[in-house]
């Protein structure tokens, strides 16, 4: 038996302002390092005690796992930092105001582009080592992807495209450690928790693009030695 436990990061300073984020590297607001220690609270109360713990290579996931594992007494547990949790690249979204763009493109468009399966919102121009957003700069694709192949680096990305890079880590690390009997925490992002939610259960992509992954309420899954589900429970954000 073992158990996997999913958390999107607490709230960013972009979540906060209304921002879409996508690659670029955000930091957790005040708001968002309180909800990362109650989901720690919460897993503690649960009584669970971790093998292994995955985040993104994006620090809203980092500093929220290191708040979790902080709470837990579990700062000890083996991290791996990874690209492929990421939170799908937004392409030229990224940056702007999410309210700017429904008056820009109207609502139906834009709610096309953060939710559907298959369509990708509009794509960045060109791989430009940096973006300037509001007068400060952000690396666009910096040394922690440097690995990376030429056409693994996104310009825009769907669910769809989230669960091809999500699925070689599931298969080769994640997977084989559940079925081990290991305790596994990942946290990540809406659409690559998305995207491990649809390799898990089989999600429909139908129903897949409904699902909606608050900040930092850990979704615990209990499964058997082969994989099946014997329990999931969502634990709430409990208001701050
Ligand atoms: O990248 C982002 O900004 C967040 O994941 C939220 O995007 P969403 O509001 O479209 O889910």
């Amino acid at each position: 038996m073992s158990h996997l436990v999913l958390i999107r990061h607490g709230q960013s300073e972009w979540n906060a302002a209304n921002r879409f984020n996508g690659w670029i590297d955000t930091q957790l607001s005040p708001t968002g390092i309180k909800q990362a220690q109650a989901a720690g609270q919460a897993l503690k109360e649960e009584g669970l005690a971790f093998d292994a713990a995955y985040s993104s290579a994006l620090s809203r996931t980092i500093m929220t796992i290191d708040e979790v594992l902080t709470t837990l007494g579990q700062l000890y547990v083996p991290q791996t930092k990874t690209w492929r949790l990421n939170e799908r690249h937004y392409g030229s979204l990224q940056g702007e105001n999410k309210d700017a763009m429904f008056a820009k493109y109207g609502h139906d468009q834009v709610q096309i582009w953060r939710r559907s399966y298959e369509i990708l919102p509009p794509k960045i121009h060109v791989f430009e080592p940096e973006v300037t957003i509001d007068g400060k700069r952000y690396p666009a694709f910096d040394r922690r992807y440097n690995k990376l192949k030429y056409g693994q680096l996104p310009v825009s990305e769907n669910i769809q495209s989230t669960v091809k890079r999500v699925l070689p880590l599931w298969q080769k690390n994640i997977r084989p450690e559940l079925e081990a009997g290991k305790n596994i925490l990942i946290v990540a992002h809406g659409t690559s928790v998305r995207a491990l939610t649809k390799i898990i259960e089989g999600t429909a992509p139908a129903d897949i693009v409904k699902l909606e992954i608050p900040n930092a309420e850990p979704i615990v899954y209990n499964f058997d030695n082969k994989l099946n589900i014997l329990n999931k429970k969502v634990l709430k954000q409990k208001s701050l």
